[in-house]
């Protein structure tokens, strides 16, 4: 659904994309994430016909974005992260005018429009002033307002944002529906937890590079390579930190009121043999766990450069 070839994007001196490549598959719930200023918002607005890149390539749906942006057009909803949403409109004039502007006909916007108002949940705000809805309802229109001509990709950015959790709840609902109606979504966002529940794939980007990409669980799995054990002993605390520095795969033993945390490069098999191995010299295991590594490790993991703004 997006091909993505060596683009690059400069303002002025500043090159905020660099060659950057990457392919998102129809069908599938792409997370991008990184760092404030790491070029996401300039990748969407590319791909959302809104921006010339400097250099490279982007294909949405087979049409290079500058050669056929009206082909593109049709293909896509955009939601940007800074939108306004016309005041003065009650809700359902709102999607009127959307539709309107899409060329869609008015008696299939009377019918499509209660149908959209649904999924966002906003039927009860059909009559009301835009002015009047609150954050989470107007980014639910706004997502409304993607929707009326049906697009087959969604370029959401960060439509999570300055949402309370309840409303991020409700947002993510949303998203899962339109996963469920084959849509294919890219999603950009830094509430990281909430978006692996729902992505297929995430890419990091940071200056300008995408650094990693990958289903959530590769990624999570690639992380694990550096595992972090947490164990606590019934006794001789300060011996088994002594003892598990000397052991294979070990790389780092920190010892504190929690117990000891141990850095760990072994697979699987090394890990059994690392507890085979206490026990085998009498200490009294309590706790013997791998700390869990989410999304915002992973996120942190690789983008160790920091913000880049
Ligand atoms: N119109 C512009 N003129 C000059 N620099 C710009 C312009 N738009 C963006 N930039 C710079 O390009 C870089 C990438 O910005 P972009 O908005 O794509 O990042 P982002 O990853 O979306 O960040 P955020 O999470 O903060 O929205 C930033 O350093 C930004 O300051």
């Amino acid at each position: 659904m997006i091909e993505i070839k060596d683009l690059t994007k400069t303002y002025g001196s500043f090159t905020a994309l660099k060659s950057m490549s990457m392919d998102i598959a129809k069908g599938s719930v792409f997370g991008f994430v990184g760092p404030n200023g790491a070029g996401k918002s300039t990748t969407m607005s590319i791909l959302a016909t809104l921006l010339a890149p400097t250099s490279g390539t982007a294909k949405v749906g087979g049409f290079e974005v500058t050669e056929h942006p009206k082909e593109v057009r049709k293909l896509i909803g955009y939601m940007p992260d800074f939108f306004g949403v016309y005041d003065q409109f009650k809700t359902t004039e709102y999607l009127h005018f959307y539709g309107a502007s899409y060329g869609l006909p008015r008696a299939e916007r009377e019918k499509l429009i209660p149908q959209l108002l649904e999924l966002v949940n906003l039927t009860d705000k059909a009559d009301f002033y835009v002015d009047s809805l609150s954050r989470g309802m107007k980014q639910r229109l706004c997502l409304a307002r993607c929707l009326v001509h049906d697009p087959e990709l969604l370029i959401l950015d960060e439509p999570a944002s300055g949402l309370d959790p309840r409303a991020r709840i409700e947002m993510r609902e949303i998203l899962k529906e339109l996963k469920a109606m084959g849509k294919t979504i890219l999603i950009s966002s830094h509430i990281l937890p909430e978006l692996a529940e729902m992505v297929d794939e995430i890419g990091v980007i940071e200056h300008g590079q995408l650094i990693a990409k990958g289903k959530v669980q590769d990624i999570q799995n690639r992380m694990r390579a550096k595992r972090v054990l947490h164990i606590r002993v019934l006794d001789r605390e300060a011996e088994a930190a002594a003892f598990l520095q000397d052991q294979p795969h070990v790389s780092m033993v920190l010892h504190d009121e929690q117990g000891i945390h141990v850095h760990f490069g072994g697979q699987d098999e090394d890990q059994s043999n690392l507890l085979l191995a206490l026990i085998g010299s009498g200490y009294r295991i309590i706790t013997y766990s791998e700390a869990q590594t989410n999304l915002e490790d992973v996120f942190l993991e690789i983008t160790k450069g920091g913000d880049a703004t």
